[in-house]
């Protein structure tokens, strides 16, 4: 992208949604609708502002390596990319959920080795050898609530909202992770080179995060 565009990386979906009306209040608004548009790049009613709609977990390596200048990414997707070449300077408190160990009642407290299927594989590594106890890791991409169901896994580590989705299977939380919500997030290069712009823009998102708590 041209040194004076700033491209703003985000996923189609809940993100998209939320993001949306928090843009506006900054004065960015898309010319297209991802949902309906095929389109990847996305012009805006600003000449130097554009949206490249990708793959949530996707976004952080975008951010990373320069391609996107800012993103808009989960959490928990953050935690698994681990945050390399980025800076974290705000919480939009969008699309807001916990990541937790579920399963059956008292799956987690089965003796010996846990089978646990998720696609946090970092979260659950680390929360499981915060408390010493060994853990064979199935990595899966969604749909997490089938494996205990099936005898693929023990328990799960999953995002739990309201928690219909555990509860429509027979599962129950279990052991709570972390807080999950939307961060704002800044290529370190891109913040010295484009210092201005960007700290502006995060200064007119913080605002419109504030007028909403
Ligand atoms: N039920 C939920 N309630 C609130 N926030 C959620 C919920 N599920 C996920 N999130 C948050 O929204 C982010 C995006 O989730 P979304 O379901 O839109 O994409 P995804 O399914 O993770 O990605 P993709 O569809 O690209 O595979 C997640 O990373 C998480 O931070
Ligand atoms: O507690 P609840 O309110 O039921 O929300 C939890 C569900 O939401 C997320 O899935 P999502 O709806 O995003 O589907 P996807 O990950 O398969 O896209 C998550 O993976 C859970 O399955």
């Amino acid at each position: 992208m041209p040194e004076k565009t700033l491209t703003i990386a985000l996923s189609k979906g809940r993100i998209y949604q939320d993001t949306l009306p928090l843009l506006a209040e900054a004065g960015i608004e898309p010319a297209d609708d991802p949902e309906t548009s095929r389109k990847l790049i996305l012009e805006t009613n600003r000449d130097d502002v554009k949206l490249v709609v990708i793959r949530a977990a996707d976004v952080p390596t975008y951010v990373q390596y320069g391609a996107a200048d800012l993103g808009v990414s989960g959490k928990d997707v953050l935690m698994e990319h681990g945050g390399e070449g980025i800076y974290e300077p705000l919480d939009l408190n969008i699309a807001r959920c916990r990541l937790m160990v579920a399963g059956r009642p008292g799956a987690h407290l089965r003796p010996g080795r846990l089978r646990v299927a998720t696609k946090f594989v970092q979260a659950t590594r680390r929360h499981f050898a915060a408390r010493g106890r060994q853990v064979e890791i199935i990595k899966l991409y969604g749909s997490m609530e089938l494996a205990p169901l099936v005898g693929l896994a023990d328990c799960i580590v999953d995002l739990v909202d309201t928690g219909n989705t555990l509860r429509a299977n027979g599962l129950e939380p279990l052991e709570p992770i972390a807080d999950i919500s939307s961060r704002l997030v800044v290529n370190k290069a891109a913040m010295k080179m484009k210092s201005a712009r960007i700290k502006d823009l995060v200064a007119q998102l913080s605002a419109a995060v504030e007028r909403r708590r």
